[in-house]
């Protein structure tokens, strides 16, 4: 039903200053077949919110295509647009928002159906009786106004409105984050009864990875504007083949806490979306990153310090003086320590530094300690970067991504340079490294 092709969505950053955009959706390409629930999943701020707008055209597309039933929807204009429109709805996190206080719940339902100038008045206001109905709400409660209602009921009442034109594609945001667990499971029935009876596909957003192993048939995980993993949904919970997928999975409590799977820490926070990696999105935090030759067997501490040293320096190469001691904060450390000096005491105090990998980090530190935050960076990709920081044949960063891999036979897909034949199996090493 929908084709996504290479699809970006950048927001400009409006700074006179610097006038990267916000990549919020880096290039993505995923179908959602008909009648299924997709999933979407991934930490705050990935780019869920805005891939689920652009594709109902709540936001434009920067860049790639859209195709619902073969229509390239990013090209069509005016009344096409209009018409098309009514085919793809959004149910909102927030009841409580998404709903007019001062109008009635009858008019609020009724509101698309009057836009649209769907057949007449006493039509409309018999298919909002419907609508209500089909919501589980009563008759007499289209006269009543949204504040008198609980969030549940208010959750339907969005729905309901959702539903007025009768679309065939509906992007659930986060519908039930808000609302109290016991009220949670009877929405989630509520929308799987509607999708039965109206023949819906439902792009579903959520945190609650458990909602989503519940309604989904498949997921899809996001990290920083780019789609990390795709497929069936209990295989990719089961089985999951990319190294933040583990991460994800690895976060949700566990019922039985002497269950084999480790929980892995991911050390500081995702990268600003203005200033992507040029490799591989999650190789900053990545706890299956493949080493350079001769690095292997590295200890783990050091190498999560060396991480932590290279983020430090991007940073630092673009940032102003000023802006450095939020970097610091940023990576957990004591802002009042100001220099190159210290920041390394901190990363490399604790643990023991090979005699190779102590010249090496010495010259890099006091290349950018003399300002020279480019050269540094260059210094130490040279040594210590691999095809996951983007660095190509030539041993310098080429901004190499990763591709696709299929990683099952129902057709699961995973973009890490870890399925490549000559590297080690993510579960492998993360499984080594705990
Ligand atoms: N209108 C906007 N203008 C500029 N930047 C935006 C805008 N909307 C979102 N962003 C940025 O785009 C990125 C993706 O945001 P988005 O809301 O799509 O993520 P999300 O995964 O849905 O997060 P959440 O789970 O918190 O809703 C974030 O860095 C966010 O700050």
């Amino acid at each position: 039903m929908v084709e996504v092709r290479d699809l970006k969505t950048y927001y400009d950053s409006g700074s006179l200053l610097d006038n990267r955009p916000v990549k919020a959706v880096d290039g993505v390409s995923f179908d959602i077949r008909r009648g299924e629930t997709l999933g979407l999943v991934g930490e705050s701020g990935c780019g869920k919110t805005t891939l689920g707008r652009t594709l109902i055209q709540l936001e434009d597309a920067t860049d790639g295509e859209i195709f619902f039933d073969g229509t390239d929807i990013t090209e069509i204009r005016g009344d096409q647009l209009y018409e098309w429109r009514q085919n793809a709805q959004m149910v909102f996190q927030d009841p409580d928002s998404s709903l007019n206080d001062r109008m009635t719940v009858g008019e609020i339902v009724r509101e698309p159906l009057d836009v649209h100038e769907w057949k007449t008045p006493a039509e409309r206001r018999e298919r909002v009786r419907d609508l209500l109905d089909k919501v589980g709400l009563e008759a007499e409660h289209y006269y009543r106004y949204p504040h008198q209602f609980s969030g549940g009921q208010r959750q339907r009442i969005g729905i309901a409105r959702t539903l007025a034109l009768n679309p065939e594609f509906i992007v659930l945001d986060e519908p039930v984050s808000a609302l109290d667990v016991s009220v949670q499971a009877e929405i989630i029935n509520l929308l799987e009864d509607l999708q039965d009876e109206f023949d819906l596909t439902y792009l579903f957003i959520a945190h609650d990875l458990s909602v989503v192993r519940h309604i989904c048939d498949r997921v899809a995980v996001m990290y920083l504007g780019n789609i990390m993993e795709i497929g069936p949904t209990e295989e990719l919970f089961t089985d999951p083949a990319n190294p933040y997928t583990h991460a994800l999975l690895s976060a949700i409590p566990k019922p039985d806490p002497t269950a084999s799977r480790d929980r892995i820490t991911l050390h500081g926070t995702p990268p600003n979306p203005r200033y992507p990696p040029s490799g591989c999105p999650f190789s900053t935090r990545c706890p299956a990153r493949i080493r350079p030759d001769g690095y292997e067997e590295l200890d783990d501490d050091l190498w999560d310090s060396l991480n932590s040293f290279r983020e430090i320096l991007r940073e630092r190469m673009r940032a102003e003086r000023s802006i450095r001691e939020r970097l610091r904060e940023r990576f957990g450390m004591e802002t009042r320590f100001a220099t190159m000096d210290d920041t390394y005491e901190e990363l490399f105090g604790d643990v023991a530094v090979p005699d190779e990998v102590e010249e090496i980090l010495t010259e890099v530190a006091d290349t950018a300690g003399d300002h020279d935050e480019a050269e540094a960076l260059d210094r130490f990709n040279q040594a210590f970067g691999s095809v996951c920081d983007g660095v190509g044949a030539s041993g310098v960063d080429e901004g190499v991504k990763p591709a696709f891999h299929q990683v099952s036979e129902s057709g699961r897909l995973s973009y890490c340079h870890r399925h490549e034949s000559e590297y080690r199996e993510t579960a492998d090493v993360i499984e080594a490294r705990n």
